[in-house]
């Protein structure tokens, strides 16, 4: 599977950023802006998007978004244009702080965009959906149901049959074939973010959306947690936009690769790349090239304003 992604190379200068704007604080709490208060509502979606052929994978055009805090609207994302196809697996750097999370919450469907619209294969998001599978920081497992009744969470309305089978290939296919019956507090972090994944991955997504999966992660799981998710993705070849503060993994995870700039984030930085089809992607001189642009990319941008380099 070949990425169909040309390379674009850089294709914005930085984003103008806002100052002296109120900004919300950590753990402020804070409104969307949305232009449809309905869509923020977490409900479970009906699966509708998973079974539209058309369009690109992901589509934003002229999405931006706001918050109303107590210190007043930060405008926390965008203008954001961009078309993600089918296959690709885009990794998203950018300044703490410059709408990542916002970005991925946007096309998760937790929250409407105050600007600008949003399709999933040719649909307009309006919603959470499991044809969009979402992955968090922290895996937020139900720690009152089993790994299996993790992953089969998704599945109710699925005959009893068939969803044992899902269940049992997705504990295999991340390797936790042993502990299906186990409890998640009884996993080690990676373990768990593995039920995580598969629990994402049990509704057969069209996407999936990884925010930051492994920040929580020792060193030496996340990079074993790297090679996996690099492993399922050219097995499953479901399309995944992954957020990270690593440049590093960034580089080695993405068919493409994003940067923003400082909030509000816009698109500074958008390449195509060949290596994650690489046997040792970091041993190649094009690693080292790639992830030394792109940490002067960031940096910049951190220091323009509006976040701080990761
Ligand atoms: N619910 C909210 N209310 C008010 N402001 C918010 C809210 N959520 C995020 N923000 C603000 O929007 C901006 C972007 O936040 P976001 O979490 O999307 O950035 P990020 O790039 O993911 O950050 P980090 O890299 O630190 O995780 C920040 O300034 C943040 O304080």
């Amino acid at each position: 599977m070949r990425s169909r992604a040309t390379d674009q190379g850089t294709v914005r200068q930085a984003g103008v950023v806002e100052s002296g704007t109120g900004e919300a604080g950590e753990g402020a709490v804070g409104v969307d802006i949305g232009t449809d208060e309905k869509t923020a509502a977490a409900e479970p979606g009906t699966g509708k998007d998973a079974a539209v052929a058309g369009g690109p994978a992901l589509a934003l055009a002229g999405v931006s978004h706001s918050y109303r805090g107590r210190g007043g609207t930060v405008t926390a994302l965008g203008p954001v244009d961009l078309e993600i196809a089918r296959g690709e697996f885009v990794t998203v750097v950018g300044p703490s702080g410059c709408g990542k999370s916002t970005l991925l919450r946007l096309v998760a469907g937790f929250a409407a965009p105050s600007t600008g619209r949003i399709t999933a294969s040719g649909r307009p998001v309006a919603g959470p959906d499991p044809a969009r599978g979402y992955v968090f920081q922290q895996h937020r497992l139900f720690p009152w149901l089993s790994v299996a009744g993790n992953i089969g969470f998704g599945l109710r309305g699925t005959p009893k049959a068939e969803r044992r089978a899902r269940v049992a290939e997705l504990l295999e296919l991340t390797g936790l074939g042993d502990v299906g019956r186990a409890r998640p507090y009884e996993l080690s972090g990676g373990m768990q973010q593995r039920a995580a994944i598969a629990r994402a991955l049990a509704p057969g997504p069209a996407l999936l959306l990884m925010d930051e999966p492994f920040a929580a992660l020792d060193a030496f799981t996340r990079e074993r947690m790297q090679e996996e998710v690099r492993e399922l993705w050219r097995r499953a070849g479901t399309t995944v936009v992954f957020i990270t503060h690593s440049v590093d993994e960034a580089v080695y995870l993405g068919t493409r690769v994003l940067a923003l700039s400082g909030r509000p984030g816009q698109v500074i930085f958008d390449r195509a790349s060949d290596l994650p089809y690489e046997e040792q992607p970091r041993g190649r001189p094009r690693f080292a090239a790639l992830r030394e642009e792109l940490t002067a990319v960031v940096r910049q941008a951190a220091s323009a304003g509006g976040g701080t380099a990761a």
